[in-house]
């Protein structure tokens, strides 16, 4: 089954910047200079307290099929400057032709929990190629986990409620649509109705029928009876279009039909309304009239929070069907995502580190080859430690929280971890395997099942710690201080 869109060449699928330095790169060249870039962002999505990684597949087949066709080279070609004189050398486009990915990626595997400013791209290799990456990379990386984060909040909201993702129609156009649906079914959903991207990433699809299906009948009675007879293993009833509760009776009624034929009422939706009052009234309905294996779906702009209420509300819908809040990520539509050189290697074979000043702390971005280790105990995770791996931790070891560095925490030789960051391309080569989508949603789900409540609440949650080795803190101080001193 094909996972993606993204085995064509797509190289030209980059910021014209990326271009123009790639060429400085050459004509100065410095194009082979070995080179580190790390992709992290700096502050969780949705006021909340974890992200969801999400669209390494993606950047996978992006760099497997890295290269410049004919039409691409042809296509830059033409591209003037300002003076109207061609942008690049012909001797820059017969490099191009020939360039394919030929360095390092690590990254941490999709579905991993993931907090700010942890690397979750490494990229290491000629300094010309890194840079052609950081846009496309971004791209891949930053909707996918925006959305598979969304969708894990829809998750807890939901518990162990079936949650449909419905967003296609009100998605950023194809490729949003499509990525939307495999993100939202890695953060938790349970099917799409996306039927596209149930063919492209095998997710289950499912669905129910919309108003136009009654309304084109004389009588609701009627479109439910026909509707039943024609798909009579798929039945979910749509019973607001004119008055929920006679809607709700005439379900009964088509149902009872269905039964004598020796098929079930699977569900009826509510998509209108006052879902809390409206699904008490129709579950006693259906409970009173023998149907109390049909289950209710709930739909209409919901969103994590609506779900919430509606449940301490004492709903009784135990399917929600959410659409436009998911697939758009309504309340916060980007993940500030960042891609920032990290390393050069100097004439001498020496990394040279490099940070980016800011005047804010949290925008001063990190030096060295990062790893993350992620430190755990039978509770769960415990704290997450940032370091360069030129310098690893050895034996105890003291993280450093970069932002007050009277905040520390010390590790001892034997607290167990996991380093985050797994080798996926080594000199070009795909290395890693490509587990299936259905294991990345499970990872999610195993992964969030590691996080402290309090991490996981929707309002003010507790920040879960993450901080600097302090090798690697002291490394960052002294590049800081030398900087300024310049
Ligand atoms: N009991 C409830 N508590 C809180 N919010 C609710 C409750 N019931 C429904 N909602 C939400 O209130 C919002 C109001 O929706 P809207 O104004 O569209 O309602 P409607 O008029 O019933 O629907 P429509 O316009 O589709 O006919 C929706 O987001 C819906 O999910
Ligand atoms: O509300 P969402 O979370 O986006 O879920 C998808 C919505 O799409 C459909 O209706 P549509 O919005 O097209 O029309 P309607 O508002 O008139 O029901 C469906 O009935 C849902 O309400
Ligand atoms: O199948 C459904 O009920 C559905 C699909 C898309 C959007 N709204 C509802």
């Amino acid at each position: 089954m094909p996972e993606s869109f993204y085995n064509t060449s797509l190289s030209l699928l980059t910021d014209l910047y990326q271009i123009t330095m790639a060429y400085g790169y050459w004509k100065s060249g410095t194009a082979g200079k070995e080179s580190v870039f790390n992709l992290y962002f700096r502050k969780h999505p949705f006021q909340g307290g974890f992200t969801v990684a999400c669209g390494l597949s993606a950047v996978i087949d992006y760099l497997t099929a890295f290269s410049f066709a004919d039409d691409d080279l042809h296509y830059l070609r033409t591209l003037t400057g300002t003076d109207g004189r061609p942008l690049f050398e012909p001797g820059f486009l017969d490099y191009l032709k020939n360039l394919r990915f030929s360095g390092d990626i690590d990254a941490v595997p999709e579905g991993t929990v993931v907090f700010p400013n942890e690397p979750l791209v490494r990229v290491r290799g000629p300094i010309l190629q890194c840079q052609l990456l950081e846009t496309p990379l971004l791209t891949l990386v930053n909707f996918q986990s925006l959305i598979a984060t969304k969708a894990a909040r829809m998750r807890l909201a939901a518990g162990s409620d079936t949650l449909l993702e419905f967003g296609l129609r009100r998605a950023q156009g194809i490729d949003g649509g499509l990525t939307a649906s495999r993100a939202a079914y890695i953060g938790g959903c349970d099917a799409t109705s996306n039927v596209l991207a149930g063919k492209l990433y095998g997710i289950p699809v499912r669905g129910t029928h919309a108003h136009s299906w009654v309304m084109s009948f004389a009588d609701e009675l009627e479109s439910f009876r026909v509707y039943a007879d024609v798909l009579p293993n798929n039945v979910t009833l749509l019973v607001d279009t004119y008055d929920t509760i006679q809607g709700v009776k005439n379900a009964i009624e088509a149902g009872k039909v269905l039964r004598s034929k020796g098929y079930q009422l699977s569900a009826i939706r509510l998509d209108s309304g006052d879902l809390a009052y409206l699904s008490i009234e129709a579950r006693r309905l259906l409970d009173e009239a023998g149907f109390p294996e049909t289950s209710i779906v709930g739909s209409n702009d919901l969103d994590e929070y609506l779900v919430t209420s509606l449940k301490h509300q004492g709903a009784k819908i135990t399917i929600w069907g959410i659409g436009t809040k998911l697939v758009t990520a309504y309340d916060q539509p980007a993940l500030g995502g960042v891609y920032k050189l990290a390393a050069i290697r100097n004439p001498s074979g020496a990394w040279e580190y490099k940070l980016k000043l800011s005047e804010q702390a949290i925008k001063i971005s990190t030096p060295g080859l990062q790893q993350v280790r992620r430190f755990y105990d039978e509770h769960g995770f415990i704290s997450d430690m940032i370091y360069n791996e030129e310098t690893p931790p050895a034996g105890a070891t003291t993280m450093i929280d970069p932002y007050d560095f009277t905040r520390q925490r010390h590790f001892s030789e034997t607290t167990p971890y996991v380093d985050l960051l797994e080798p996926i391309f080594r000199k070009g080569q795909l290395v890693a395997g490509q587990p299936s989508i259905h294991a990345v949603r499970n990872r999610v789900q195993h992964q969030l099942a590691q996080l402290h409540p309090g991490i996981k609440r929707f309002t003010n949650p507790h920040a879960y710690p993450v901080g600097l080795e302090q090798q690697l803190h002291q490394l960052k101080t002294d590049l800081i201080l030398q900087l300024r001193r310049q």
